[in-house]
C-alpha cells in the first residue's frame, strides 16, 4: 500500500457529483478559515469548472477570504476561449465577489518561461508556505493532470513549483503548470473525473505502485488527503468500492 491511499467516491451522475463537490469545498473553506483565516484553492480547467457552479448560490461564504490559483493555465490571454481562468470566470467568478488581486492569473505578455517564474513568485508572495488548502485536479483520457503529460520530462521536475511547458501534446502547446513539488504540499487534493473515456486511466491511476501509475496517479500529498470523485461511467472499471470511506 502507499503512504497516501486515495479515498474514492462514486456518484450516480454529474449533478450529484457537483453537489457533493461544492459542499466538500465549503467544508475545506470552513476549516481553512478556522485555522488560518484564509482559504487558498487551486482549480483546473477542462471539464472541472462547471462542477463548481453551485458554489455561486451559497450565502454562507465570505468570498473576501478566498485566494484562487490555477493548477495549470494555458499561455493565452485571459479572455481567450482556451483560458482556464476564463472558464472558471464564466461559471463562477462572474457571479461572486472575490477581490481581483486574490485571483492569480497568468501574464501571457511575457515569454512562457518568465510567465511561469512570475506566477510562482506571485504565488509565494500570497502564500509563502506554498501549501494550498485544496487543489481540484482533472485527468485527461491519456492520464495527464494539470499539464503533466505521460512520458514528459516535466514529470521529473523538482526544482520549481510552477513550470513552463512548450510542447504540450494537447493544444494549446504552451502552458504553465503546478509540478509534483507543489502538489505534494497540498493539504487536500480532489480529482474530479467523469465519462467512459477515462475508464482505463482511472484504473491505472489508482494503482498503488508509483512507477506503474499515470501522471494523475502520481499526485500524492505528503501529509494531506487525496480524494477521487468519479461518476459511475468513469468508475466502471473499478471493483465494487462500497466499503470505501466517505469524503468528509
Ligand atoms: O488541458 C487540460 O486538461 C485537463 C483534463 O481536462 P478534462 O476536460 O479531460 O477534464 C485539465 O485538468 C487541465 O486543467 C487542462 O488544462
Amino acid at each position: 500500500m502507499t503512504d497516501c491511499p486515495a479515498l474514492v467516491q462514486v456518484f450516480d451522475d454529474n449533478v450529484e457529483l457537483g453537489k457533493r463537490l461544492c459542499s466538500f469545498v465549503k467544508d475545506r473553506y470552513d476549516e481553512a478559515v478556522e485555522s488560518r483565516g484564509k482559504f487558498h484553492i487551486a482549480v483546473s480547467g477542462g471539464s472541472l469548472p462547471k462542477f463548481l457552479k453551485g458554489l455561486s448560490k451559497r450565502e454562507d461564504i465570505d468570498w473576501t477570504k478566498w485566494w484562487v490559483y490555477f493548477c495549470d493555465e494555458r499561455y493565452v490571454p485571459n479572455d481567450d476561449p482556451d483560458s482556464n481562468y476564463g472558464a472558471l470566470k464564466e461559471v463562477l467568478l462572474n457571479e461572486i465577489s472575490i477581490p481581483d488581486p486574490q485571483i492569480l492569473k497568468i501574464n501571457s505578455s511575457i515569454p512562457v518561461e518568465e510567465a511561469a517564474r512570475e506566477y510562482e513568485d506571485k504565488m509565494r508572495e500570497l502564500l509563502p508556505s506554498m501549501d494550498l488548502d485544496l487543489a481540484l485536479c482533472g485527468m485527461g483520457p491519456d492520464g495527464h493532470t494539470c499539464s503533466l503529460f505521460p512520458g514528459h520530462p516535466l514529470l521529473a521536475e523538482e526544482a520549481v513549483d510552477i513550470a513552463p511547458i512548450s510542447d504540450s501534446p494537447k493544444p494549446p502547446p504552451q502552458r504553465i503548470t503546478m509540478t509534483y513539488k507543489l502538489l505534494r504540499k497540498c493539504h487536500q487534493v480532489v480529482f474530479v473525473v467523469t465519462g467512459e473515456s477515462k475508464v482505463p486511466m482511472v484504473v491505472s491511476s489508482l494503482h498503488d505502485d508509483l512507477d506503474k501509475t499515470t501522471p494523475a496517479g502520481r499526485v500524492r500529498p505528503e501529509s494531506g488527503k487525496l480524494f477521487w470523485f468519479l461518476d459511475s461511467k468513469a468508475a466502471a472499471g473499478l471493483p465494487d468500492r462500497s466499503d470505501t470511506p466517505s469524503a468528509n
